[in-house]
């Protein structure tokens, strides 16, 4: 039904995949919803073809979507992130009176959440930074969504966020993440995450294909196995169904079709990016991306293979193997999501966000792309302990990983040996052995720094900051 007399609850502008499957998924809900795209014919046909699953009044500018709100107005904008939502927001705001609520439910870089919340505050306006997984099918029938912003502007928004996400075991996939731009920060660090699991996958097809000797469909149907136990995901899941797709056109395994470069639209980086700026390793996070930025390097690959010649793998497949891969598979992940969880709580002291992360796992297990099982794990590990020094330490992780140990390591030295490259699960498995070593290398590093800079160096032994006279007698002096 569409009518126009009554005043719309809520209102959502941006109507391309996201944006239009949102305003169905409110209007599903009983909301009733305005719509509003900078391209009319977006509205129209999402009208035409939607029009009688809800309530909807189309605007065709944004003041008369703002005129069709009850207020205080509530407005959600699904418009590409950067300028374009600047620009949404600059048109937008005038219109806007105290006390209306703009939600950014885009993929926005969490530093522009925090500059865009503080001057709407100014002028009066609760701005909110909701990061929403779940992709086209989420945002129709169930996303996890992660708001940021105050927490009056979540008393009105929370209710109607909170019915339209993914609900799990009646928990909706949905929290007020903390303030300005917490909830983009948690959503990208999903991505990043996102990044790890899909690469962590994509070596373990890649092991068991050319190392194991089986074919796409075959492995595939080793995942689909794998997503009835501890790997039970929805990426293991869709792992099984891409591997099991034929090519219509040439009757081969799609993924044999498929050019062989990783895209990316940079949530992963900005990951990395901030892990920097905070000094948190996030190793898988960071070798997922840069796995995906090596495949796009086509003339360099190019080069490589003409120099060296391209690498042959015999597979060499052993009884033990596709276990073996199993368990390193987990124990990586749980590196991943260590480091990602790691990551959100520097950034939780950082910018004073006091983050719940056994929430944050909770509103991941529905509606997103990384939703899994696991999650249930990583929720009751911060029940038990909200201030865990890593998840890796917690007693199910720990004992996971102290399980899949041995496996992991003949799963790298296969690898190794084999010439697959395996970024992910080595890089996790030194994290591991870093993490737990009486001592690292780092003595020798400001031992280094020292000689060449004068950099100073502390003891094990005693207090303060020393430098060795290293041109000179090589005495000791206090720095
Ligand atoms: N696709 C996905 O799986 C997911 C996407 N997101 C995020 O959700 C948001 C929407 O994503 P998606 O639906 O894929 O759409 P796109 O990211 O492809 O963005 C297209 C929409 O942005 C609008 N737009 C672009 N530039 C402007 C501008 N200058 N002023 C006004 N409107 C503009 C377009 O309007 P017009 O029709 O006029 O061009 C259209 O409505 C993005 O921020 C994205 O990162 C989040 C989670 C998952
Ligand atoms: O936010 C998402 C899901 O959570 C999007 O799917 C994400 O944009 C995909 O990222 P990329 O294109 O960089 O792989």
């Amino acid at each position: 039904m569409t009518t126009s007399e009554a005043p719309a609850r809520i209102a959502v502008t941006g109507l391309a995949v996201m944006g239009s499957n949102l305003a169905r998924n409110l209007a599903r809900h009983g909301y009733r919803v305005a719509v509003h795209n900078r391209t009319p014919a977006r509205t129209k046909a999402l009208m035409r073809e939607h029009g009688h699953e809800g309530e909807f009044v189309p605007a065709e500018t944004l003041s008369e979507l703002v005129e069709s709100l009850a207020t205080p107005r509530q407005i959600i904008i699904m418009v590409k992130a950067g300028t374009p939502t600047d620009a949404v927001i600059d048109e937008l705001a005038p219109l806007l009176g105290p006390g209306d609520m703009v939600i950014d439910g885009g993929n926005a870089h969490f530093a522009d959440t925090r500059r865009r919340e503080a001057a709407l505050r100014e002028r009066g306006l609760h701005f909110v930074g909701a990061g929403i997984s779940g992709g086209e099918e989420g945002a129709l029938n169930g996303p996890s969504i992660m708001p940021g912003g105050s927490a009056e502007s979540y008393k009105h928004v929370g209710p109607v966020l909170e019915s339209i996400a993914a609900q799990v075991d009646g928990v909706p996939c949905c929290v007020h993440v903390g303030p300005d731009g917490a909830g983009h920060f948690v959503k990208m660090v999903h991505n990043g995450i996102e990044y790890a699991d899909m690469q962590l996958i994509a070596e373990a097809y890649d092991l068991l294909h050319r190392v194991g000797g089986r074919g796409p469909a075959e492995v595939g149907e080793v995942f689909r196995d794998w997503d009835r136990g501890d790997l039970e995901s929805y990426l293991v899941e869709i792992t099984a169904e891409v591997l099991g797709h034929v090519d219509p056109d040439t009757g081969a395994a799609l993924v044999d079709v498929i050019a062989d470069e990783a895209e990316q639209k940079g949530t992963g980086r900005w990951t990395v990016q901030e892990a920097l700026e905070l000094g948190v390793p996030v190793t898988g996070i960071a070798e997922a991306v840069f796995a995906r930025s090596l495949s796009g390097r086509v003339g360099q690959r190019a080069a490589a293979r003409a120099a060296f010649g391209a690498s042959e793998v015999i597979p060499s497949p052993d009884d033990d193997l596709v276990e073996d891969v199993r368990l390193a598979l987990y124990a990586s992940k749980v590196v991943a999501y260590a480091q990602g969880f790691d990551q959100m709580r520097a950034a939780s002291v950082e910018y004073g966000w006091d983050l719940d992360l056994g929430a944050a796992a909770t509103i991941w297990r529905g509606g997103c792309i990384i939703r899994a099982r696991f999650l249930d794990r990583i929720r009751e590990a911060y029940d038990r302990n909200p201030d865990l020094p890593s998840l890796l330490v917690d007693d199910y992780f720990r004992d996971a990983v102290v399980r899949a140990e041995q496996a992991w390591r003949r799963v790298v030295v296969k690898a190794i040996n084999a010439g697959v490259p395996v970024p992910g699960f080595v890089s996790a498995l030194a994290y591991y052995d870093a993490l737990r070593s009486e001592r690292l290398p780092a003595a020798l590093v400001q031992g280094l720094r020292d000689f060449f800079g004068a950099h100073t160096y502390r003891r094990v032994d005693r207090e303060g900051s020393f430098h060795t006279l290293w041109s000179g007698d090589r005495s000791q002096v206090d720095a």
